[in-house]
Protein backbone atom coordinates (compact mmCIF):
# COMPACT_ATOMS: atom_id res chain seq x y z
CA UNK A 1 0.00 0.00 0.00
CA UNK A 2 1.70 3.76 -0.84
CA UNK A 3 1.45 6.43 1.45
CA UNK A 4 -1.07 8.55 -0.76
CA UNK A 5 -3.36 7.37 -3.53
CA UNK A 6 -5.41 9.43 -5.51
CA UNK A 7 -7.86 7.95 -8.05
CA UNK A 8 -10.11 9.80 -10.49
CA UNK A 9 -9.57 12.77 -8.81
CA UNK A 10 -11.83 15.49 -10.53
CA UNK A 11 -12.74 18.80 -9.06
CA UNK A 12 -14.69 22.06 -10.41
CA UNK A 13 -14.60 25.72 -9.73
CA UNK A 14 -18.25 26.97 -10.23
CA UNK A 15 -17.24 30.91 -11.72
CA UNK A 16 -19.08 33.33 -13.59
CA UNK A 17 -17.55 32.31 -16.34
CA UNK A 18 -18.41 28.95 -16.45
CA UNK A 19 -17.17 25.50 -14.60
CA UNK A 20 -13.69 25.56 -14.49
CA UNK A 21 -12.61 21.87 -14.45
CA UNK A 22 -9.02 22.18 -12.40
CA UNK A 23 -7.98 18.49 -12.13
CA UNK A 24 -9.57 15.99 -14.57
CA UNK A 25 -9.63 12.32 -13.54
CA UNK A 26 -6.41 12.60 -12.24
CA UNK A 27 -4.39 9.54 -10.63
CA UNK A 28 -1.26 9.10 -8.47
CA UNK A 29 0.32 7.18 -5.92
CA UNK A 30 2.85 8.79 -3.45
CA UNK A 31 5.03 5.87 -1.58
CA UNK A 32 6.85 6.47 1.86
CA UNK A 33 9.51 8.48 2.21
CA UNK A 34 9.29 8.98 -1.64
CA UNK A 35 10.23 12.02 -3.62
CA UNK A 36 7.24 12.66 -5.82
CA UNK A 37 7.55 16.00 -8.18
CA UNK A 38 4.04 17.16 -10.47
CA UNK A 39 5.79 19.81 -12.65
CA UNK A 40 3.51 21.57 -15.06
CA UNK A 41 3.04 25.83 -16.23
CA UNK A 42 0.59 28.06 -14.34
CA UNK A 43 -2.88 27.12 -14.56
CA UNK A 44 -2.02 22.80 -15.01
CA UNK A 45 -4.12 22.11 -11.90
CA UNK A 46 -0.93 21.23 -9.68
CA UNK A 47 -1.86 23.66 -6.26
CA UNK A 48 -5.53 22.17 -7.19
CA UNK A 49 -4.85 18.79 -6.55
CA UNK A 50 -2.24 19.39 -3.43
CA UNK A 51 -4.76 21.14 -1.89
CA UNK A 52 -7.60 18.12 -2.78
CA UNK A 53 -5.17 16.28 -0.60
CA UNK A 54 -5.24 18.38 2.10
CA UNK A 55 -9.14 18.82 1.51
CA UNK A 56 -8.67 22.31 1.34
CA UNK A 57 -11.16 22.99 -1.60
CA UNK A 58 -13.05 25.76 -0.90
CA UNK A 59 -16.22 27.41 -2.60
CA UNK A 60 -17.18 28.08 -5.52
CA UNK A 61 -14.55 24.91 -5.44
CA UNK A 62 -15.79 21.59 -5.43
CA UNK A 63 -14.60 17.76 -5.42
CA UNK A 64 -16.52 15.90 -7.50
CA UNK A 65 -15.15 12.41 -7.75
CA UNK A 66 -12.31 10.20 -6.99
CA UNK A 67 -10.67 8.79 -3.96
CA UNK A 68 -7.76 10.16 -2.22
CA UNK A 69 -6.61 7.37 0.54
CA UNK A 70 -3.71 8.38 3.17
CA UNK A 71 -1.63 5.66 4.99
CA UNK A 72 -5.45 3.29 4.01
CA UNK A 73 -7.86 5.52 5.21
CA UNK A 74 -9.99 7.55 3.36
CA UNK A 75 -9.89 11.11 3.29
CA UNK A 76 -13.36 11.98 1.81
CA UNK A 77 -14.68 10.01 4.21
CA UNK A 78 -12.87 11.93 7.20
CA UNK A 79 -15.14 14.00 9.42
CA UNK A 80 -13.42 18.01 9.26
CA UNK A 81 -12.14 17.69 12.99
CA UNK A 82 -10.39 13.95 11.56
CA UNK A 83 -8.55 15.73 8.88
CA UNK A 84 -7.80 18.36 10.78
CA UNK A 85 -5.72 16.01 12.49
CA UNK A 86 -4.09 14.85 9.68
CA UNK A 87 -3.29 17.92 8.53
CA UNK A 88 -0.22 18.76 10.16
CA UNK A 89 0.21 15.77 12.41
CA UNK A 90 0.74 13.51 9.33
CA UNK A 91 0.49 15.98 6.08
CA UNK A 92 2.24 19.31 6.15
CA UNK A 93 1.61 21.56 3.48
CA UNK A 94 4.30 24.62 2.37
CA UNK A 95 3.45 27.69 0.48
CA UNK A 96 5.65 29.64 -2.05
CA UNK A 97 4.96 32.58 -0.17
CA UNK A 98 6.58 32.24 3.16
CA UNK A 99 5.50 35.83 4.50
CA UNK A 100 1.50 34.43 4.35
CA UNK A 101 2.52 31.54 6.61
CA UNK A 102 3.86 33.08 9.53
CA UNK A 103 2.42 34.96 11.78
CA UNK A 104 3.86 38.60 12.51
CA UNK A 105 3.03 39.02 15.72
CA UNK A 106 4.46 36.31 17.14
CA UNK A 107 8.12 35.57 17.36
CA UNK A 108 9.24 32.40 15.36
CA UNK A 109 10.27 30.51 17.51
CA UNK A 110 7.07 30.64 19.81
CA UNK A 111 5.30 29.89 16.41
CA UNK A 112 6.80 26.86 15.65
CA UNK A 113 6.64 25.58 19.28
CA UNK A 114 3.21 26.30 19.28
CA UNK A 115 2.79 24.02 16.51
CA UNK A 116 4.82 21.53 18.34
CA UNK A 117 2.71 21.70 21.44
CA UNK A 118 -0.38 21.17 19.43
CA UNK A 119 0.25 18.22 18.13
CA UNK A 120 2.76 16.37 19.73
CA UNK A 121 2.41 16.19 23.71
CA UNK A 122 5.28 18.36 24.73
CA UNK A 123 5.98 20.58 27.56
CA UNK A 124 6.97 23.88 26.91
CA UNK A 125 10.57 23.69 27.87
CA UNK A 126 10.82 20.34 25.44
CA UNK A 127 8.52 22.18 22.76
CA UNK A 128 11.53 25.14 23.19
CA UNK A 129 14.01 22.37 22.71
CA UNK A 130 12.71 20.35 19.70
CA UNK A 131 12.23 24.23 18.24
CA UNK A 132 16.12 25.31 18.03
CA UNK A 133 17.06 21.77 16.80
CA UNK A 134 14.65 22.53 14.18
CA UNK A 135 16.17 25.82 12.96
CA UNK A 136 19.39 24.54 13.44
CA UNK A 137 18.36 21.50 11.03
CA UNK A 138 17.25 23.92 8.35
CA UNK A 139 20.44 25.86 7.91
CA UNK A 140 19.32 28.91 10.88
CA UNK A 141 22.45 30.05 12.40
CA UNK A 142 22.59 30.83 15.67
CA UNK A 143 19.09 29.71 15.98
CA UNK A 144 19.06 30.31 20.22
CA UNK A 145 19.16 33.77 19.34
CA UNK A 146 16.76 33.85 16.16
CA UNK A 147 14.18 31.90 18.34
CA UNK A 148 13.04 35.05 19.52
CA UNK A 149 13.44 36.96 16.36
CA UNK A 150 10.04 38.05 14.58
CA UNK A 151 9.18 37.01 10.81
CA UNK A 152 10.21 40.50 9.53
CA UNK A 153 13.59 40.11 11.71
CA UNK A 154 14.38 37.28 9.19
CA UNK A 155 15.25 37.29 5.59
CA UNK A 156 13.04 35.79 2.84
CA UNK A 157 15.45 32.55 2.52
CA UNK A 158 15.57 32.61 6.20
CA UNK A 159 11.60 32.92 6.46
CA UNK A 160 11.49 29.94 4.08
CA UNK A 161 13.71 27.59 6.16
CA UNK A 162 11.58 28.82 9.04
CA UNK A 163 8.29 27.53 7.18
CA UNK A 164 10.02 24.39 6.42
CA UNK A 165 10.84 23.40 9.98
CA UNK A 166 7.89 24.72 11.07
CA UNK A 167 5.87 21.80 8.49
CA UNK A 168 8.67 19.14 9.94
CA UNK A 169 8.00 19.95 13.37
CA UNK A 170 5.36 17.36 13.77
CA UNK A 171 7.47 14.64 11.70
CA UNK A 172 4.70 14.48 9.06
CA UNK A 173 4.33 11.41 6.83
CA UNK A 174 4.04 13.41 3.62
CA UNK A 175 5.45 17.33 3.39
CA UNK A 176 3.42 18.79 0.45
CA UNK A 177 5.68 21.35 -1.00
CA UNK A 178 3.98 23.98 -3.20
CA UNK A 179 6.56 25.96 -5.35
CA UNK A 180 8.43 25.98 -2.18
CA UNK A 181 11.30 28.26 -3.21
CA UNK A 182 10.25 30.38 -6.54
CA UNK A 183 10.05 33.65 -4.44
CA UNK A 184 13.72 33.10 -3.58
CA UNK A 185 17.10 34.11 -5.69
CA UNK A 186 18.31 30.93 -7.45
CA UNK A 187 21.37 30.23 -4.74
CA UNK A 188 19.20 30.50 -1.61
CA UNK A 189 16.77 28.51 -4.11
CA UNK A 190 19.02 25.29 -4.35
CA UNK A 191 20.67 25.52 -0.88
CA UNK A 192 17.19 25.54 0.37
CA UNK A 193 15.96 22.41 -1.98
CA UNK A 194 19.34 20.75 -1.47
CA UNK A 195 18.42 21.03 2.63
CA UNK A 196 14.80 19.86 2.28
CA UNK A 197 15.95 16.64 0.34
CA UNK A 198 18.39 15.59 3.46
CA UNK A 199 15.88 16.42 5.71
CA UNK A 200 13.42 14.72 4.46
CA UNK A 201 15.91 11.43 3.89
CA UNK A 202 16.56 12.08 7.72
CA UNK A 203 13.10 12.27 8.91
CA UNK A 204 11.88 9.73 6.30
CA UNK A 205 8.77 12.31 5.30
CA UNK A 206 7.81 11.75 1.39
CA UNK A 207 7.79 14.80 -0.61
CA UNK A 208 4.88 15.81 -2.99
CA UNK A 209 7.32 18.98 -4.38
CA UNK A 210 5.13 21.23 -6.88
CA UNK A 211 6.59 23.21 -9.19
CA UNK A 212 6.88 24.64 -12.49
CA UNK A 213 10.34 24.51 -13.12
CA UNK A 214 11.69 20.75 -14.28
CA UNK A 215 15.39 22.10 -12.50
CA UNK A 216 13.85 21.98 -9.54
CA UNK A 217 12.35 18.21 -10.18
CA UNK A 218 15.98 17.08 -11.39
CA UNK A 219 17.28 18.46 -8.08
CA UNK A 220 15.48 15.93 -5.68
CA UNK A 221 12.65 13.94 -6.84
CA UNK A 222 12.62 10.34 -7.49
CA UNK A 223 9.68 10.17 -10.07
CA UNK A 224 7.70 12.96 -11.49
CA UNK A 225 4.04 13.47 -13.01
CA UNK A 226 4.12 15.81 -15.21
CA UNK A 227 0.28 17.91 -15.79
CA UNK A 228 -1.25 19.54 -18.50
CA UNK A 229 -5.13 21.50 -18.09
CA UNK A 230 -5.75 19.41 -14.90
CA UNK A 231 -4.49 16.18 -16.58
CA UNK A 232 -1.19 13.96 -16.17
CA UNK A 233 0.29 13.52 -19.54
CA UNK A 234 3.40 11.74 -18.24
CA UNK A 235 4.41 9.99 -15.64
CA UNK A 236 8.36 8.57 -15.08
CA UNK A 237 11.05 8.19 -12.99
CA UNK A 238 13.26 11.39 -12.90
CA UNK A 239 16.63 10.29 -15.44
CA UNK A 240 14.12 8.81 -17.60
CA UNK A 241 11.70 12.01 -18.01
CA UNK A 242 14.98 13.63 -18.70
CA UNK A 243 16.68 11.57 -21.33
CA UNK A 244 13.87 9.82 -22.77
CA UNK A 245 10.82 12.37 -22.52
CA UNK A 246 7.61 10.70 -24.60
CA UNK A 247 5.05 13.45 -24.30
CA UNK A 248 5.87 16.65 -26.12
CA UNK A 249 4.63 18.61 -23.64
CA UNK A 250 7.47 17.59 -21.56
CA UNK A 251 9.72 17.90 -24.61
CA UNK A 252 8.67 21.68 -24.34
CA UNK A 253 9.01 21.57 -20.68
CA UNK A 254 12.48 20.65 -21.38
CA UNK A 255 13.34 23.50 -23.19
CA UNK A 256 12.34 25.82 -20.04
CA UNK A 257 14.91 24.57 -17.35
CA UNK A 258 17.21 27.64 -16.35
CA UNK A 259 20.64 27.27 -15.51
CA UNK A 260 22.18 28.84 -12.84
CA UNK A 261 23.01 32.56 -13.90
CA UNK A 262 20.97 32.36 -16.69
CA UNK A 263 17.14 33.04 -15.83
CA UNK A 264 16.20 33.72 -19.34
CA UNK A 265 17.11 30.70 -20.83
CA UNK A 266 13.64 29.56 -19.05
CA UNK A 267 11.79 32.33 -21.44
CA UNK A 268 12.72 29.97 -24.38
CA UNK A 269 9.37 27.98 -23.94
CA UNK A 270 6.38 26.29 -25.65
CA UNK A 271 4.86 28.70 -27.98
CA UNK A 272 1.05 29.36 -26.92
CA UNK A 273 -0.79 29.30 -23.71
CA UNK A 274 -2.66 26.86 -21.18
CA UNK A 275 -5.84 26.68 -22.42
CA UNK A 276 -9.01 28.38 -20.45
CA UNK A 277 -9.88 25.43 -18.23
CA UNK A 278 -13.81 26.43 -19.25
CA UNK A 279 -13.51 25.85 -22.89
CA UNK A 280 -10.80 22.97 -22.86
CA UNK A 281 -9.74 22.09 -26.76
CA UNK A 282 -11.52 18.80 -28.09
CA UNK A 283 -9.46 15.92 -27.96
CA UNK A 284 -5.84 16.35 -26.33
CA UNK A 285 -6.20 19.40 -24.63
CA UNK A 286 -2.46 20.68 -25.84
CA UNK A 287 -3.23 19.99 -29.89
CA UNK A 288 -3.58 23.54 -30.26
CA UNK A 289 0.29 23.79 -28.77
CA UNK A 290 1.51 20.65 -30.32
CA UNK A 291 3.90 20.70 -33.43
CA UNK A 292 3.15 16.73 -34.25
CA UNK A 293 -0.33 17.61 -33.71
CA UNK A 294 -2.50 15.43 -36.51
CA UNK A 295 -6.37 15.63 -37.14
CA UNK A 296 -7.03 12.26 -34.77
CA UNK A 297 -5.53 14.47 -31.85
CA UNK A 298 -8.42 17.30 -32.23
CA UNK A 299 -10.95 14.18 -31.74
CA UNK A 300 -9.47 11.87 -29.32
CA UNK A 301 -8.33 12.27 -26.00
CA UNK A 302 -5.28 10.05 -25.60
CA UNK A 303 -5.21 7.65 -22.73
CA UNK A 304 -2.15 7.37 -20.02
CA UNK A 305 -0.63 3.99 -22.07
CA UNK A 306 2.70 2.54 -21.50
CA UNK A 307 4.82 4.52 -24.48
CA UNK A 308 6.76 1.26 -25.62
CA UNK A 309 3.41 -1.22 -25.61
CA UNK A 310 0.42 1.25 -25.97
CA UNK A 311 -1.12 -1.12 -23.23
CA UNK A 312 -2.89 0.37 -20.26
CA UNK A 313 -0.97 0.91 -17.04
CA UNK A 314 -1.01 1.39 -13.64
CA UNK A 315 -0.71 4.34 -10.91
CA UNK A 316 3.24 4.61 -10.72
CA UNK A 317 4.22 3.28 -14.35
CA UNK A 318 6.07 4.71 -16.72
CA UNK A 319 3.40 5.93 -18.92
CA UNK A 320 2.43 9.35 -21.41
CA UNK A 321 -0.94 10.19 -22.97
CA UNK A 322 -0.05 11.09 -26.55
CA UNK A 323 -1.60 9.18 -29.94
CA UNK A 324 1.87 8.43 -30.91
CA UNK A 325 1.76 5.57 -28.08
CA UNK A 326 -1.65 4.41 -29.36
CA UNK A 327 -1.11 4.08 -32.70
CA UNK A 328 -3.60 6.74 -33.60
CA UNK A 329 -1.10 9.13 -35.92
CA UNK A 330 0.21 8.89 -39.40
CA UNK A 331 3.43 9.63 -38.42
CA UNK A 332 6.23 9.68 -35.69
CA UNK A 333 6.73 12.05 -32.69
CA UNK A 334 10.30 13.11 -34.30
CA UNK A 335 12.38 15.28 -31.56
CA UNK A 336 16.30 15.39 -29.76
CA UNK A 337 16.47 16.46 -26.69
CA UNK A 338 19.63 17.44 -24.76
CA UNK A 339 19.61 18.27 -21.42
CA UNK A 340 23.54 19.42 -20.35
CA UNK A 341 25.04 21.27 -17.57
CA UNK A 342 23.97 23.42 -14.82
CA UNK A 343 21.56 22.26 -12.36
CA UNK A 344 19.06 21.22 -14.18
CA UNK A 345 20.99 17.85 -14.88
CA UNK A 346 21.59 14.41 -13.26
CA UNK A 347 24.89 13.66 -12.45
CA UNK A 348 26.54 12.38 -15.44
CA UNK A 349 27.18 9.02 -14.12
CA UNK A 350 22.94 8.65 -14.35
CA UNK A 351 23.34 9.28 -17.28
CA UNK A 352 22.19 6.79 -20.25
CA UNK A 353 23.54 7.69 -23.56
CA UNK A 354 21.56 10.35 -25.00
CA UNK A 355 20.77 9.59 -28.69
CA UNK A 356 23.68 11.20 -30.50
CA UNK A 357 23.48 14.89 -32.28
CA UNK A 358 21.13 16.58 -30.11
CA UNK A 359 20.54 20.00 -30.23
CA UNK A 360 20.95 21.75 -26.43
CA UNK A 361 17.59 22.78 -25.38
CA UNK A 362 16.01 23.91 -29.10
CA UNK A 363 12.51 24.75 -28.24
CA UNK A 364 10.18 22.01 -29.74
CA UNK A 365 9.73 22.04 -33.79
CA UNK A 366 8.06 19.78 -36.04
CA UNK A 367 9.15 19.28 -39.62
CA UNK A 368 5.37 18.34 -40.31
CA UNK A 369 2.98 21.09 -40.10
CA UNK A 370 1.52 22.08 -36.53
CA UNK A 371 -2.04 21.96 -36.56
CA UNK A 372 -2.76 25.71 -35.55
CA UNK A 373 0.18 26.24 -34.33
CA UNK A 374 2.03 29.72 -35.05
CA UNK A 375 5.62 28.61 -34.94
CA UNK A 376 6.93 32.52 -34.69
CA UNK A 377 5.30 32.82 -31.93
CA UNK A 378 7.32 32.45 -28.40
CA UNK A 379 4.94 32.43 -25.67
CA UNK A 380 6.83 35.20 -23.06
CA UNK A 381 4.44 35.22 -20.27
CA UNK A 382 4.31 31.51 -19.65
CA UNK A 383 6.45 30.01 -16.85
CA UNK A 384 8.87 32.39 -15.74
CA UNK A 385 9.10 33.56 -12.34
CA UNK A 386 12.28 35.52 -13.07
CA UNK A 387 12.19 38.71 -11.12
CA UNK A 388 11.50 36.80 -7.85
CA UNK A 389 7.91 37.21 -8.26
CA UNK A 390 5.33 34.61 -7.50
CA UNK A 391 3.17 34.39 -10.67
CA UNK A 392 -0.60 33.81 -11.05
N1 LIG B 1 -10.68 29.66 -6.19
C1 LIG B 1 -10.74 29.45 -7.50
N2 LIG B 1 -11.75 29.92 -8.25
C2 LIG B 1 -11.83 29.70 -9.58
N3 LIG B 1 -10.90 29.01 -10.28
C3 LIG B 1 -9.86 28.51 -9.60
C4 LIG B 1 -9.71 28.71 -8.19
N4 LIG B 1 -8.56 28.12 -7.80
C5 LIG B 1 -8.02 27.58 -8.92
N5 LIG B 1 -8.79 27.81 -9.99
C6 LIG B 1 -8.53 27.40 -11.36
O1 LIG B 1 -8.00 26.11 -11.39
C7 LIG B 1 -7.01 25.98 -12.38
C8 LIG B 1 -5.80 25.30 -11.84
O2 LIG B 1 -5.19 26.12 -10.87
P1 LIG B 1 -3.91 25.69 -10.02
O3 LIG B 1 -3.65 26.80 -9.06
O4 LIG B 1 -4.09 24.34 -9.48
O5 LIG B 1 -2.78 25.66 -11.12
P2 LIG B 1 -1.25 25.43 -10.86
O6 LIG B 1 -0.83 24.38 -11.80
O7 LIG B 1 -0.98 25.18 -9.42
O8 LIG B 1 -0.66 26.82 -11.30
P3 LIG B 1 0.30 27.82 -10.50
O9 LIG B 1 1.68 27.42 -10.88
O10 LIG B 1 -0.09 29.15 -11.07
O11 LIG B 1 -0.01 27.69 -9.05
C9 LIG B 1 -6.74 27.37 -12.90
O12 LIG B 1 -7.34 27.50 -14.17
C10 LIG B 1 -7.43 28.28 -11.93
O13 LIG B 1 -7.97 29.37 -12.60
Amino acid sequence: MSLLEVEDLTVNFYTEEGVVTAVDDLSFRIDRGEKFGVVGESGAGKSVTALSVMRLIEEPGRIESGTIRFDGQDLMELSDSAVRDVRGNDIAMIFQDAQTALNPVYTVGEQISEAIRHHLDYSDAEARDRTIRLLDDVGIPEPEARYDDYPHEFSGGMQQRAIIAMALSCDPELLIADEPTTALDVTIEAKILDRLDRLADEYDTAIQLITHDLGVIAEMCDRVMVMYAGRAVENAPVEELYYDPKHPYTVGLMSAIPRIGDRQDRLQTIPGTMPDLVEVPSGCSFHPRCPFAEEACTRKQPPLVDPETGDGVGLSDRSAACLAYTGDLDSELDYEVEVKGGRGSPPDDTQPDPRGGRTDTEPLQADSDPVGLDTDLLDRDGPDDSGGQQDG
